[in-house]
């Protein structure tokens, strides 16, 4: 990677926000997120805070990246996204694509812990009923499922014509054994914590385990890095959030935007998730898509969803230690 600017020029902006969301999603109610700005402008540090320090540091590269270093051209100016259904009663669907106008693909959780397949079933089918016929569904089980549990569950789910099934299982050997066994079903399988979370991102796709990957811009470490890892892997991608806020997002768009092919609409939209954002007018979807250009975060909104100072002062640390593990690993 790049040298890294010292830690005092990124302390220096830093500011802590706390943005409350309107359902539960990943089993938080509140995200926080670090922006600070470079000289190519605002940019966002935000590993959810269970992630330790070695996790944390392909996030700071990624912020790095977006706030010191050029964005690569962009060859699209809108990207299409798609809603974001967290696990939420069937009931409860159509109040959540309402904050999602335009899209036409929706992304729903499954496999939630503490939930049922009959409650997955019946989530699915209300988006599958919202959208109609030329809708696309994908569905997200972030690894909550072993091969039989997936098995059964795909079998149940394909009726509502699945355009992928992400992270089904956990691990590389799993996801290929699944592949494998559903291939009669033709739902195609996404790789997302298989790539973000690995050591090697691109063992997912040299072992043939999936069909399509999902990057991140922040956890992957940043556009350039991304652009690359996707030059690499020869299999169609989609851009997707990190449940950033609309700083962060837009990083994501100019990945996307980037992006020398875009099959599928990028899971970006997630700001609709959020009941505040950090700039005027937040990265809502209009008529299904993003616009691409950088966000600058308003004092008023800073201030407003400012941390309290106990978390300005964790995640200062946190970005204290991880900076050292960054730039212990970048050339001088
Ligand atoms: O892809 C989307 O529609 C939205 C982004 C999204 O689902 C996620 C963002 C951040 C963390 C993850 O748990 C989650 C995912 O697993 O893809
Ligand atoms: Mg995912």
């Amino acid at each position: 990677m790049d040298a890294v600017p010292e830690l005092g020029e990124i302390a220096r902006t830093a500011r802590v926000v706390a943005l409350p969301m309107v359902t539960r999603f990943r089993g938080i109610t509140v995200r926080e997120a670090m922006l600070f700005e470079g000289p190519e402008g605002w940019t966002e540090f935000s590993p959810f805070v269970e992630y330790d320090d070695r996790e944390a540091t392909a996030w700071l590269a990624g912020a790095i990246d977006y706030g010191w270093r050029a964005a690569p051209e962009p060859v699209r100016d809108t990207v299409p996204v798609n809603a974001t259904v967290p696990a939420v009663d069937a009931d409860e669907v159509a109040a959540v694509l309402e904050r999602f106008p335009g899209c036409r693909t929706a992304k729903v959780k499954v496999a939630d812990p503490g939930q049922t397949l009959a409650q997955d079933v019946a989530r699915v089918a209300a988006v599958r009923e919202a959208l109609g016929p030329e809708g696309r569904v994908r569905v997200d089980a972030n690894a909550g499922w072993g091969v039989d549990a997936a098995e059964r569950a795909v079998h149940a789910l394909a009726p509502f014509d699945l355009e992928y099934v992400e992270q089904p299982c956990a691990s590389v050997p799993e996801l290929a054994e699944l592949r494998e066994r559903i291939a009669y079903l033709d739902v195609p399988v996404a790789a997302d914590e298989s790539v973000r979370k690995a050591d090697d991102p691109l063992a997912v796709a040299e072992a043939g385990a999936a069909d399509v990957i999902v990057v991140k811009a922040q956890p992957l470490g940043g556009i350039h890095r991304v652009l690359d890892l996707t030059r690499r892997t020869g299999l169609p991608v989609v851009v997707s959030s990190a449940l950033d806020t609309s700083i962060g997002l837009a990083m994501g768009v100019r990945l996307a935007a980037a992006m020398p092919e875009l099959p599928y609409d990028c899971g970006l939209g997630t700001a609709s998730l959020f009941t505040g954002d950090v700039v005027d007018a937040p990265l809502r979807p209009v008529a299904g898509a993003l616009p691409v250009g950088r966000c600058r975060p308003a004092p008023t909104l800073l201030d407003r969803y400012a941390a309290p100072p106990a978390r300005f002062d964790w995640w200062m640390e946190r970005l204290g230690r991880v900076h050292a593990v960054l730039a212990a690993s970048a050339p001088a």
